[in-house]
């Protein structure tokens, strides 16, 4: 069973807009509704694949009812603290067919210290039960911006695996407790570190020093279809083509599903990266969020394009 850890779910509403451009009126041809944040869209996915998680975090008011209910038709294990306020509401526009253009992120309700408690005391009690944690996101108000490191320290505590996909200094905070794989923001990275990204032996660079700080995984984007991999057993450049892609949006989550899918079986790592690739890509090739299964994952992976690059 992996833990997800989503502190700042949002409800996600995708308008499919042609033509979409600011300061004008337009009629949507489409609209999604779906429960959202990075560790619930890694639960779904899982789950999706055959793959059992629980779900923590925050929720607040109806849009948190609707995120709850939503897991619950999964057959997801739900463990949120309930706090006051709102879940979020996340908007984005899609203004042809396989591009997000806009997104409008809120910035979540306000997390009190007590809530906070109460969210730590559930961590440790499920950990002992857990084969791995997915971490990622943004904090709503009032969660300290180191609280990513505090929990992998936990979960490392207890020799479980945990994969962070989050930006920004709870990011680079997070770097410090350990984890197993970061997906990180290499924009971000590339800035703190002061290495630019004009060339992949940059990129390459700025994968160094995140495994310098003990973290044998990085992940990073490369081209529009394509990541970068660094990892124990070599540095990797996966990548599909555009043709089917129809929607990004969540597909960075479905890498991640497909990665902690993969490493839990001890696939190794040219395996795991293929299969992460084609969650991806099964992913991108529908509007709605989420894969049909397994199987329609393992059909993609003969287009998954590997270069061992070091
Ligand atoms: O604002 P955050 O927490 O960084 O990202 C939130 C979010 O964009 O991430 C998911 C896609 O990865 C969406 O479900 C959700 O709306």
């Amino acid at each position: 069973m992996i833990v997800t850890v989503t502190l700042n779910p949002a409800v996600d509403e995708e308008y499919l807009v042609p033509e979409f451009r600011p300061g004008s009126w337009f009629r949507a041809t489409s609209v999604n509704r779906s429960a959202g944040g990075k560790g619930i869209n890694v639960s779904i996915l899982l789950r999706q694949m055959g793959c059992d998680s629980a779900a923590l975090g925050f929720l607040a008011g109806y849009n948190g009812e609707y995120v709850r209910d939503a897991l619950r038709r999964e057959r997801i294990t739900t463990n949120f603290v309930n706090v006051r306020g709102e879940t979020r509401t996340n908007t984005y526009v899609v203004d042809e067919v396989g591009h997000v253009e806009t997104g409008i992120a809120e910035l979540g309700p306000y997390i009190p210290e007590e809530a906070l408690s109460r969210f730590f005391r559930n961590y440790e009690r499920i950990l002992h039960r857990a084969d791995g944690v997915v971490m990622g996101g943004s904090l709503p108000p009032g969660v300290p911006q180191d609280i990513f490191r505090e929990l992998t320290l936990l979960a490392r505590r207890h020799s479980k695996p945990v994969f962070i996909d989050a930006s920004g200094s709870p990011l680079l905070m997070a770097l410090e407790g350990g984890p197993t794989v970061a997906k990180i923001d290499h924009r971000f990275m590339s800035l703190v570190m002061g290495v630019p990204l004009s060339t992949l032996d940059n990129l390459v660079g700025i994968a160094q020093k995140v495994h310098a700080q003990g973290v044998p995984w990085m992940v990073a984007s490369y081209r529009t279809y394509g990541d970068l991999f660094s990892t124990p057993e070599g540095v990797f450049i996966a990548e599909v083509e555009r043709k089917g892609i129809v929607s990004l949006f969540g597909a960075s989550d479905a890498l991640l599903a497909g990665l902690v899918l993969g490493l839990g079986e001890r696939m190794p790592a040219e395996d795991a990266i293929r299969f992460a690739m084609a969650a991806a890509l099964e992913d991108a090739m529908h509007m709605e969020k989420g894969v049909r299964s397994r199987a329609s994952v393992e059909q993609h992976l003969s287009k998954v394009k590997l270069d061992r690059v070091g």
